[in-house]
Protein backbone atom coordinates (compact mmCIF):
# COMPACT_ATOMS: atom_id res chain seq x y z
CA UNK A 1 0.00 0.00 0.00
CA UNK A 2 1.74 3.38 -1.08
CA UNK A 3 0.88 6.40 0.57
CA UNK A 4 1.24 9.81 -0.93
CA UNK A 5 -0.72 11.85 1.21
CA UNK A 6 1.11 11.97 4.64
CA UNK A 7 3.71 13.81 3.79
CA UNK A 8 6.51 11.07 3.25
CA UNK A 9 6.58 11.43 -0.57
CA UNK A 10 7.71 15.05 -1.63
CA UNK A 11 5.30 16.75 -3.87
CA UNK A 12 8.28 17.27 -6.80
CA UNK A 13 8.05 13.49 -6.86
CA UNK A 14 4.74 13.34 -6.79
CA UNK A 15 4.59 15.72 -10.06
CA UNK A 16 7.02 13.88 -11.73
CA UNK A 17 5.40 10.28 -11.52
CA UNK A 18 2.90 10.83 -14.22
CA UNK A 19 6.22 11.51 -16.68
CA UNK A 20 7.47 7.81 -15.44
CA UNK A 21 3.73 6.28 -16.00
CA UNK A 22 3.78 7.67 -19.39
CA UNK A 23 6.83 6.32 -20.50
CA UNK A 24 6.22 3.22 -18.60
CA UNK A 25 2.92 2.81 -20.79
CA UNK A 26 4.81 4.26 -24.17
CA UNK A 27 7.27 1.63 -23.60
CA UNK A 28 4.63 -1.57 -22.73
CA UNK A 29 2.94 -0.45 -25.86
CA UNK A 30 6.38 -1.21 -27.61
CA UNK A 31 6.48 -4.55 -26.34
CA UNK A 32 9.26 -3.62 -24.08
CA UNK A 33 9.46 -6.03 -20.68
CA UNK A 34 12.44 -4.42 -19.10
CA UNK A 35 13.71 -1.16 -18.46
CA UNK A 36 17.30 0.37 -17.18
CA UNK A 37 17.06 3.74 -15.07
CA UNK A 38 18.91 5.76 -18.19
CA UNK A 39 15.93 4.57 -20.77
CA UNK A 40 13.01 5.33 -18.59
CA UNK A 41 14.87 8.60 -16.89
CA UNK A 42 15.40 9.94 -20.56
CA UNK A 43 11.79 8.67 -22.17
CA UNK A 44 10.49 11.07 -18.98
CA UNK A 45 12.66 13.97 -19.05
CA UNK A 46 14.89 13.35 -15.58
CA UNK A 47 18.32 12.26 -14.39
CA UNK A 48 18.49 8.48 -13.89
CA UNK A 49 19.93 9.66 -10.67
CA UNK A 50 16.59 11.36 -9.83
CA UNK A 51 14.36 8.94 -11.27
CA UNK A 52 15.98 6.36 -8.69
CA UNK A 53 15.69 8.83 -5.81
CA UNK A 54 12.06 9.50 -6.70
CA UNK A 55 11.65 5.70 -6.99
CA UNK A 56 13.12 5.37 -3.52
CA UNK A 57 10.26 7.02 -2.15
CA UNK A 58 7.80 4.33 -3.28
CA UNK A 59 9.74 1.19 -2.75
CA UNK A 60 12.46 -0.59 -3.57
CA UNK A 61 12.02 -2.03 -7.54
CA UNK A 62 14.46 -3.26 -9.98
CA UNK A 63 16.82 -5.97 -10.07
CA UNK A 64 20.55 -4.91 -10.45
CA UNK A 65 21.63 -5.58 -14.04
CA UNK A 66 18.63 -6.66 -14.97
CA UNK A 67 16.21 -3.55 -14.47
CA UNK A 68 13.03 -2.44 -13.87
CA UNK A 69 9.47 -4.60 -14.82
CA UNK A 70 7.79 -2.34 -16.99
CA UNK A 71 4.03 -3.63 -16.18
CA UNK A 72 4.57 -4.17 -12.48
CA UNK A 73 6.44 -0.48 -12.18
CA UNK A 74 3.66 0.67 -13.86
CA UNK A 75 0.86 -0.85 -11.76
CA UNK A 76 2.69 0.21 -8.98
CA UNK A 77 2.56 3.50 -10.21
CA UNK A 78 -0.89 4.11 -10.90
CA UNK A 79 -2.02 2.67 -7.64
CA UNK A 80 0.39 5.46 -5.69
CA UNK A 81 -1.14 7.89 -7.88
CA UNK A 82 -4.29 6.87 -6.91
CA UNK A 83 -5.37 5.95 -10.54
CA UNK A 84 -6.68 2.94 -9.95
CA UNK A 85 -10.47 4.14 -9.85
CA UNK A 86 -11.55 6.35 -12.39
CA UNK A 87 -11.50 9.80 -11.71
CA UNK A 88 -15.06 11.55 -12.50
CA UNK A 89 -14.54 15.69 -13.95
CA UNK A 90 -16.68 18.34 -14.35
CA UNK A 91 -15.37 21.46 -16.05
CA UNK A 92 -16.91 24.55 -15.27
CA UNK A 93 -16.99 27.39 -17.76
CA UNK A 94 -17.55 26.06 -21.24
CA UNK A 95 -15.82 28.93 -23.51
CA UNK A 96 -12.50 28.38 -25.59
CA UNK A 97 -10.75 26.81 -23.11
CA UNK A 98 -13.70 24.69 -21.76
CA UNK A 99 -14.68 23.56 -24.97
CA UNK A 100 -10.72 22.13 -25.86
CA UNK A 101 -10.86 20.98 -22.58
CA UNK A 102 -14.41 18.53 -23.05
CA UNK A 103 -12.61 17.88 -26.43
CA UNK A 104 -9.66 16.57 -25.31
CA UNK A 105 -9.53 12.59 -25.98
CA UNK A 106 -6.32 11.52 -23.53
CA UNK A 107 -8.63 11.35 -20.08
CA UNK A 108 -9.39 7.82 -20.00
CA UNK A 109 -6.17 6.41 -21.26
CA UNK A 110 -4.88 8.50 -18.24
CA UNK A 111 -8.01 7.51 -15.59
CA UNK A 112 -10.05 10.29 -16.07
CA UNK A 113 -13.75 11.03 -17.63
CA UNK A 114 -15.80 13.91 -18.02
CA UNK A 115 -19.11 13.71 -16.84
CA UNK A 116 -20.37 16.52 -16.25
CA UNK A 117 -20.41 20.31 -18.19
CA UNK A 118 -21.17 23.76 -16.56
CA UNK A 119 -21.73 27.54 -17.44
CA UNK A 120 -23.62 30.20 -17.03
CA UNK A 121 -23.92 31.21 -20.37
CA UNK A 122 -27.67 30.92 -22.12
CA UNK A 123 -25.46 30.95 -25.17
CA UNK A 124 -23.98 27.65 -24.34
CA UNK A 125 -26.26 25.83 -21.25
CA UNK A 126 -27.94 23.30 -23.20
CA UNK A 127 -26.02 22.97 -25.83
CA UNK A 128 -23.57 19.62 -26.42
CA UNK A 129 -20.20 19.66 -26.00
CA UNK A 130 -18.05 16.32 -26.46
CA UNK A 131 -21.14 14.27 -26.06
CA UNK A 132 -22.22 16.15 -22.31
CA UNK A 133 -25.11 18.11 -22.21
CA UNK A 134 -24.00 21.89 -20.80
CA UNK A 135 -25.94 22.80 -17.64
CA UNK A 136 -26.25 25.83 -15.73
CA UNK A 137 -23.70 26.50 -13.03
CA UNK A 138 -26.35 27.59 -10.03
CA UNK A 139 -27.17 23.85 -10.68
CA UNK A 140 -23.51 23.02 -9.83
CA UNK A 141 -23.78 21.02 -6.28
CA UNK A 142 -26.83 18.51 -8.24
CA UNK A 143 -24.70 17.70 -10.81
CA UNK A 144 -21.56 17.26 -8.73
CA UNK A 145 -23.92 14.96 -6.56
CA UNK A 146 -25.70 13.24 -9.09
CA UNK A 147 -22.81 12.39 -11.53
CA UNK A 148 -20.23 11.40 -8.66
CA UNK A 149 -17.93 14.00 -9.56
CA UNK A 150 -15.10 13.59 -7.60
CA UNK A 151 -12.60 16.61 -9.29
CA UNK A 152 -13.77 19.84 -10.87
CA UNK A 153 -11.32 21.96 -13.57
CA UNK A 154 -12.46 25.94 -13.72
CA UNK A 155 -11.96 27.20 -16.94
CA UNK A 156 -14.19 30.38 -16.54
CA UNK A 157 -12.78 33.98 -15.53
CA UNK A 158 -11.33 34.93 -12.58
CA UNK A 159 -14.59 37.39 -10.82
CA UNK A 160 -16.58 34.27 -10.62
CA UNK A 161 -14.11 31.38 -9.77
CA UNK A 162 -14.25 31.59 -5.91
CA UNK A 163 -17.80 31.30 -6.01
CA UNK A 164 -17.69 28.54 -7.70
CA UNK A 165 -14.96 26.89 -5.98
CA UNK A 166 -17.28 27.70 -2.35
CA UNK A 167 -19.63 25.85 -4.53
CA UNK A 168 -17.92 22.75 -5.78
CA UNK A 169 -16.10 22.40 -1.97
CA UNK A 170 -19.29 22.61 -0.20
CA UNK A 171 -20.43 19.59 -2.54
CA UNK A 172 -17.62 17.15 -1.25
CA UNK A 173 -15.45 17.84 -4.08
CA UNK A 174 -11.72 18.33 -2.22
CA UNK A 175 -9.67 18.55 -5.31
CA UNK A 176 -9.58 21.57 -7.86
CA UNK A 177 -7.81 21.90 -11.48
CA UNK A 178 -7.76 26.07 -11.91
CA UNK A 179 -7.76 27.79 -14.85
CA UNK A 180 -8.96 31.20 -13.57
CA UNK A 181 -6.32 34.06 -12.87
CA UNK A 182 -6.91 34.29 -9.16
CA UNK A 183 -5.79 32.49 -6.25
CA UNK A 184 -8.81 30.57 -4.71
CA UNK A 185 -9.21 30.22 -1.01
CA UNK A 186 -10.27 26.93 0.13
CA UNK A 187 -9.99 24.59 3.31
CA UNK A 188 -6.53 23.10 4.31
CA UNK A 189 -7.87 19.55 3.09
CA UNK A 190 -8.69 20.54 -0.51
CA UNK A 191 -5.94 20.54 -3.11
CA UNK A 192 -5.98 23.32 -5.39
CA UNK A 193 -3.15 22.94 -8.40
CA UNK A 194 -3.04 25.95 -10.66
CA UNK A 195 -2.57 26.39 -14.20
CA UNK A 196 -0.75 29.41 -16.02
CA UNK A 197 0.30 29.26 -19.30
CA UNK A 198 1.29 32.51 -19.55
CA UNK A 199 3.21 32.39 -16.68
CA UNK A 200 5.22 29.18 -17.93
CA UNK A 201 5.66 31.38 -21.10
CA UNK A 202 7.18 34.00 -18.75
CA UNK A 203 9.58 31.65 -17.25
CA UNK A 204 10.65 30.78 -21.07
CA UNK A 205 10.88 34.27 -22.10
CA UNK A 206 13.41 34.49 -18.75
CA UNK A 207 14.99 31.96 -19.57
CA UNK A 208 15.42 33.25 -23.54
CA UNK A 209 16.55 36.74 -21.73
CA UNK A 210 19.40 35.18 -19.84
CA UNK A 211 21.01 33.32 -22.98
CA UNK A 212 20.24 36.43 -24.84
CA UNK A 213 22.56 38.39 -22.23
CA UNK A 214 25.20 35.81 -22.24
CA UNK A 215 26.09 36.03 -25.54
N1 LIG B 1 -4.33 29.43 -16.77
C1 LIG B 1 -4.10 29.42 -18.05
O1 LIG B 1 -3.05 29.03 -18.52
C2 LIG B 1 -5.19 29.92 -18.92
C3 LIG B 1 -5.13 29.78 -20.30
C4 LIG B 1 -6.21 30.25 -21.03
C5 LIG B 1 -7.29 30.83 -20.37
N2 LIG B 1 -7.26 30.95 -19.02
C6 LIG B 1 -8.37 31.50 -18.24
O2 LIG B 1 -9.42 30.59 -18.35
C7 LIG B 1 -10.65 31.29 -18.31
C8 LIG B 1 -11.45 30.93 -19.55
O3 LIG B 1 -10.78 31.37 -20.73
P1 LIG B 1 -11.53 31.28 -22.11
O4 LIG B 1 -10.59 31.76 -23.14
O5 LIG B 1 -12.14 29.94 -22.27
O6 LIG B 1 -12.68 32.39 -21.89
P2 LIG B 1 -14.12 32.43 -22.56
O7 LIG B 1 -14.59 33.82 -22.34
O8 LIG B 1 -14.07 31.86 -23.94
O9 LIG B 1 -14.99 31.41 -21.67
C9 LIG B 1 -15.37 31.66 -20.36
C10 LIG B 1 -16.63 30.87 -20.10
O10 LIG B 1 -16.93 30.94 -18.70
C11 LIG B 1 -18.33 31.17 -18.58
N3 LIG B 1 -18.58 31.78 -17.28
C12 LIG B 1 -18.43 33.07 -16.91
N4 LIG B 1 -18.76 33.23 -15.62
C13 LIG B 1 -19.15 32.02 -15.17
C14 LIG B 1 -19.62 31.54 -13.92
N5 LIG B 1 -19.73 32.33 -12.85
N6 LIG B 1 -19.92 30.24 -13.82
C15 LIG B 1 -19.80 29.41 -14.89
N7 LIG B 1 -19.35 29.80 -16.08
C16 LIG B 1 -19.04 31.10 -16.23
C17 LIG B 1 -18.70 32.03 -19.76
O11 LIG B 1 -20.07 31.96 -20.04
C18 LIG B 1 -17.84 31.41 -20.85
O12 LIG B 1 -18.50 30.37 -21.51
C19 LIG B 1 -10.30 32.76 -18.22
O13 LIG B 1 -10.31 33.12 -16.86
C20 LIG B 1 -8.88 32.83 -18.73
O14 LIG B 1 -8.18 33.90 -18.15
C21 LIG B 1 -6.25 30.50 -18.30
Amino acid sequence: MVELSDGTVPAATVGRLPYYLRALRDLAAEGVDLTSSTELAERSGVSSAQLRKDLSYLGSFGTRGVGYDVESLASYITVALGLETEHRLAIVGIGNLGHALANYSGYATRGFQVVALLDASPDVVGTRVAGVMVEHVREVAEVIERERVSMVVLALPGHGAQDVADAVVGSGVREILNFAPIALQVPDDVVVRSVDVGGELQILAFHAATRAAAL
